[in-house]
């Protein structure tokens, strides 16, 4: 099934797509309640401060697997912007690299989840939306309410709150890629 993603007066709208769009299913994407569309509000997440890792988001509702939660907002560029790279979510589209530069706090969640790569319970993809590329973030397994949001910020070294140990899992987590079946560090 093909998605479609547009954000609209700060809430985001999951279309399911078949083959096209009439001008008339257009006009109508943003109305609530009609047919393969779901608003997502951001009544059904909320801020909270986290122990050592500042201000997380958690879930208010339950989600099922493979949902779609909320996008990352920002400012989407083509070079990479000067600036301290803590809110910067960097990615390739159609083999070009792109920046979503979310350093201005406006209230938006994307740019507020925190990193686990041990455990994520969400992913980010890269989908389209009005030819540009859009980052989203959708759930892993079924969550429950008061669940924090974590994804995997990837592979690397940068990350000095996974310690030894976590690049040590990190370093494990290719390898078991690559090789099935490998004695686990736990
Ligand atoms: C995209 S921001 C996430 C939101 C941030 N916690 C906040 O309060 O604004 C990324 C920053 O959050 C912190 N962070 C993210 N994941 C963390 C983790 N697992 N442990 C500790 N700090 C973390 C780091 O300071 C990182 O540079």
């Amino acid at each position: 099934m093909r998605m479609r993603v547009c954000i609209e007066n700060g809430n985001a709208i999951l279309l399911k797509r078949g083959k096209s769009m009439s001008r008339r299913s257009r006009r109508e994407r943003g109305r609530p309640g009609q047919h393969g569309q779901r608003i997502i509000d951001r009544d059904a997440f909320y801020i909270k401060e986290t122990p050592n890792k500042g201000r997380g988001v958690f879930t208010k509702k339950e989600f099922g697997q493979n949902e779609f939660l909320l996008p990352y907002e920002g400012e989407l560029l083509e070079k990479e912007p000067d600036v301290d790279d803590t809110y910067i979510f960097e990615f390739t589209f159609k083999g070009k690299p792109f920046w979503v530069d979310a350093s201005k706090e406006d209230g938006s969640f994307g740019r507020l989840l925190n990193d686990d790569h041990i455990n994520p319970n969400c992913r980010p993809k890269v989908m389209e939306i009005d030819e540009k590329p859009a980052i989203c973030f959708f759930s892993l397994r079924p969550l429950s309410s008061n669940t924090e949001l974590v994804y995997d910020y990837g592979p690397g070294n940068i990350y000095p709150w996974r310690g030894k140990f976590g690049m040590l899992r990190n370093h494990q987590k290719n390898l078991t890629a690559l090789y099935p079946g490998m004695p686990q560090i736990l």
